[in-house]
């Protein structure tokens, strides 16, 4: 069975493109305006569609109210909504019935409580994101390069698709998912040759070390 992989936070037409050549099975674009990745709704639009037919194209938002989400789905074609802020089991399950698209619930994982939420989400969200939680005074929820400890999902089964985040690099991927038994990936950091700055290269390599991990 592949793993599926998810690069993270494009702002490039043709790093779309180069991602999906690469074997990306999911492109996601930044709307959190204090990332270097993020991106405008208008932008967005023009990454949308370069991503073929076949590969997910993800919206990720931060708390988003409703207003800015009608427009951001009224003009992006997108396969599914990322929730990566702080928001309930209630605001996933609305998101859900209001725009008809399958949402991915983020949950920062720093301790086993943490693992808990997996559970909770799970019951509403179509896909879980099992991200590292991000420092207390960090500026960003998530984008941070940083691991959490794989032991605490070592080999947990979800009723639903999760991917993997947090951190993952060319260097450690094959490592994730031996410990983690993950079969889907999210990363953004890792293949980027500066912040919000992606790297074709470091696209390339990652998949080829997904490849040979599997
Ligand atoms: O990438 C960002 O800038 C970002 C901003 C706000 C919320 C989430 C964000 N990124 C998400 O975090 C994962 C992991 O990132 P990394 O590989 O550790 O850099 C990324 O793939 C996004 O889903």
């Amino acid at each position: 069975m592949d793993i599926r992989v998810k690069i993270c936070g494009l702002k490039e037409p043709a790093h779309v493109v180069a991602a999906a050549e690469a074997g990306a099975a999911y492109v996601g674009f930044v709307f959190f305006e204090k990332s270097p990745r993020h991106v405008s709704v208008a932008q967005a639009r023009d990454l949308a569609i370069e991503a073929p037919v076949g590969v997910a194209k993800v919206a990720l938002t931060v708390n988003a109210d409703d207003a800015f989400l009608d427009d951001l789905v009224a003009r992006v074609p997108l396969d599914m909504l990322q929730l990566h802020g702080q928001e309930s089991p209630e605001r996933v399950a609305e998101v859900r019935a209001r725009y008809g698209l399958p949402v991915m619930k983020a949950i920062g994982i720093a301790d086993a409580q943490d693992v808990e939420k997996i559970d909770i989400y799970g019951a509403v969200a179509d896909q879980l994101l099992v991200d590292a939680k991000p420092p207390k005074n960090a500026d960003l929820p998530g984008g941070n390069g940083l691991s959490f400890d794989w032991r605490l999902v070592n080999r947990k089964y979800w009723p639903k698709p999760w991917m993997l985040a947090g951190g993952l690099t060319v260097d450690n991927v094959a490592q994730a998912v031996k410990m983690t038994g993950a079969r889907q990936l999210d990363l953004s950091s890792g293949v980027e040759s500066a912040p919000g700055v992606k790297d074709v290269a470091k696209i390339k390599d990652f998949m080829r070390a997904v490849k040979a991990a599997i």
